[in-house]
């Protein structure tokens, strides 16, 4: 146990204690060294030398793990401090509440909101899934999952997740109950030492999880029992797909948590009073219709009828989203082309049109295109060129356009920050949020623009991998590689005909030269090569185009950034004696 105002690992300073675990204390606490905010874990203290040992294998093994991920909704893991006899663990601090502490102060939540998480769920879940190995989190259940108050949601305690073919991982750690899953959201197979945990143990525990937060009742107290037997108002739909998430048989789940996902955005669909009224509209087709269905079965054409009106309804809704000059028709139009041809990446390339014609991407706007795009995700990659493009293009609609706050990692707004920090924040919160876009382009063969998609991918993991090798000690060599990439993505960005695009590649690269001079000077680049990169990004804004106040804004904030860097980079030259180099 820490008190407040102690300091750990010489720069956290400890503000308060905000939550306790089986194992561990979590506090909020100061970097003084990065003026930042931080979770501060600490295993508590274990007398037996033996299960110390094994506590910090375990954390150990955790933050390694968590280090290489990337999705918003994954806080990350910045430092790891061996102190006073505890291990302490920095990561991002989430402004929220545990599931857990909702549901205990205000019942059985809203339906729709359920759902909401649950769809948020199956993403981070699956982006864990993909992985290569795959990862399983099996810990799922909802004292694991936080809120923020934007309402995302971020899955904490990595404690016993485990890559998939990982030997390490394939026991138990702590030998405590809590390594084979919670009773109650632990699947069946968690619990037989024969069972086989994969994707579908998450989805039967998210299946659990998401049973309680609709009814209250435990799983573990109570049988998991139809939810409409406890709460009758709730639908038939949301009824059978937490049936088959949570049925005993792995076989019989979901196969996937993006299957889930996409059961869960369409569970009303299955609803009695959903299927009337399809019922009653299919009669009316019928009665009208009938005689000319029954020639065009008898010519042997009705396969090329279903064909033939999809392909129509599709082209009817991309020309009524294509016309429209309402932004929001114009989106569902588009919403519900893609679900019509699921394979097409013509709707999700106009919706980016959209979107980014008024110079910013929506919280409202990136989840229902997230939501698209990921249901849809399996078809989208059977063409690996036009997937490979789709995925560029989404990366940088996130890289310049998203102004959200659900996926900011930290406390986003927090008190106190100025606005510079904001801004900051929110270029890095951007950048990772396209990261893994640029990723599926850059490593796709053969497509077009796999040189610049790299460079994009390897800057978004400079950013999200320098803090955590800054701790390490281990980030010396990485700095002449990002300043390479910076250089090409200035150039690059000269030969975009977007002023967003230009804007943005000149603040970010003086914003760099501003941090991180004295770094680049330490892996050898000079100080002339640092000038000549700062004069390339301020050529790039100055050759701007501005034609809104966003825009202006965006080239006053590289103007007002020039003369900081060249200070900087100055500064980086002059040695701690006072001798200019
Ligand atoms: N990154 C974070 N930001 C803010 N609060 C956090 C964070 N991580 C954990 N907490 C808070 O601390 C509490 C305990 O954290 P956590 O569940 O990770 O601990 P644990 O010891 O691993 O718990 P368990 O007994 O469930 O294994 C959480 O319920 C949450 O309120």
């Amino acid at each position: 146990m820490v008190a407040e105002n102690a300091t750990v690992g010489k720069r956290y300073r400890i503000l308060a204690q905000i939550g306790k675990g089986g194992m561990s204390t979590v506090y909020l606490a100061m970097d003084s060294s990065l003026n930042k905010q931080w979770a501060i874990k600490e295993i508590r203290n274990v007398s037996d030398s033996a299960q110390r040992d094994l506590v910090i294998k375990s954390l150990t093994v955790e933050a390694n793990m968590i280090k290489r991920f990337d999705h918003p909704a994954i806080p990350r893991i910045v430092d790891l401090i061996e102190e006073k006899n505890s291990l302490f663990v920095v990561m991002d601090y989430v402004e929220g509440r545990t599931l857990s502490s909702i549901l205990k102060k205000e019942g059985p939540q809203k339906e729709s909101d359920v759902v909401d998480w649950g769809v948020q769920l199956c993403d981070v879940l699956d982006y864990l899934h993909r992985r290569r190995p795959p990862v399983v989190f099996r810990d799922v259940k909802p004292s694991n999952v936080m809120l923020t108050p934007e309402g995302a949601i971020k899955l904490i305690d990595f404690g016993i997740a485990r890559e998939i073919g990982d030997d390490r991982g394939e026991r138990p750690l702590l030998g405590d109950a809590r390594q084979l899953g919670t009773p109650g959201f632990g699947a069946p197979e968690q619990f037989d030492p024969d069972g086989e945990v994969d994707a579908r143990t998450d989805v039967y525990a998210l299946g659990a999880t998401l049973y309680f937060l609709l009814t209250g009742r435990h799983p573990r107290k109570h049988k998991m029992v139809p939810i409409r037997q406890v709460r009758p108002e709730l639908s038939e739909g949301l009824e059978s797909v937490l049936a088959k998430a949570t049925r005993k048989n792995p076989d019989e789940r979901f196969q996937s948590c993006a299957q889930m996902a996409y059961a869960l955005k369409h569970y009303k669909e299955e609803d009695q009073a959903h299927r009337d009224a399809l019922l009653l509209k299919w009669r009316g087709f019928l009665a009208t219709g009938i005689a000319s269905v029954v020639c065009l079965v008898l010519a042997g054409g009705s396969l090329l009828m279903a064909n033939h009106a999809q392909n129509s309804d599709y082209d009817y809704w991309m020309g009524q989203g294509a016309q429209t000059s309402d932004d929001t028709q114009a989106e569902a139009a588009f919403v519900k082309a893609a679900s019509i041809k699921t394979d097409s990446a013509e709707p999700y390339e106009n919706l980016i049109k959209r979107y980014t014609a008024d110079g910013s991407l929506s919280d409202r706007e990136e989840q229902t295109y997230n939501s698209a795009i990921t249901e849809h995700m399996a078809d989208l990659q059977r063409n690996a060129d036009t997937w490979a493009q789709l995925s560029f293009d989404t990366g940088k609609m996130y890289w310049y356009y998203y102004d959200g706050t659900r996926m900011k990692g930290d406390a986003a707004n927090s008190e106190g920050q100025n606005q510079q920090d904001q801004q900051d924040q929110q270029r890095y919160a951007r950048i990772r949020a396209a990261s893994r876009w640029m990723h599926n382009a850059a490593e796709t063969q053969g497509f077009k623009d796999a040189n610049v998609a790299r460079i994009y991918a390897d800057i978004a993991d400079f950013n999200t991998q320098i803090v955590p090798l800054i701790n390490e000690g281990s980030d010396a060599g990485r700095y002449k590689p990002y300043f390479a990439k910076l250089n090409d993505l200035v150039n690059n960005a000269g030969k975009e005909n977007n002023e967003v695009i230009r804007l943005e590649a000149a603040n970010l690269s003086l914003d760099a030269l501003r941090v991180y001079p004295r770094k680049f000077r330490a892996d050898g680049v000079s100080k002339e090569e640092m000038r000549v990169l700062a004069d390339a990004a301020l050529d790039l804004a100055n050759s701007s185009n501005t034609t809104t106040d966003e825009l202006d804004q965006r080239k006053k904030e590289a103007e007002n950034a020039y003369k900081p860097a060249l200070e900087a980079i100055s500064n980086a030259f002059v040695d701690i004696k006072g001798d200019a180099k």
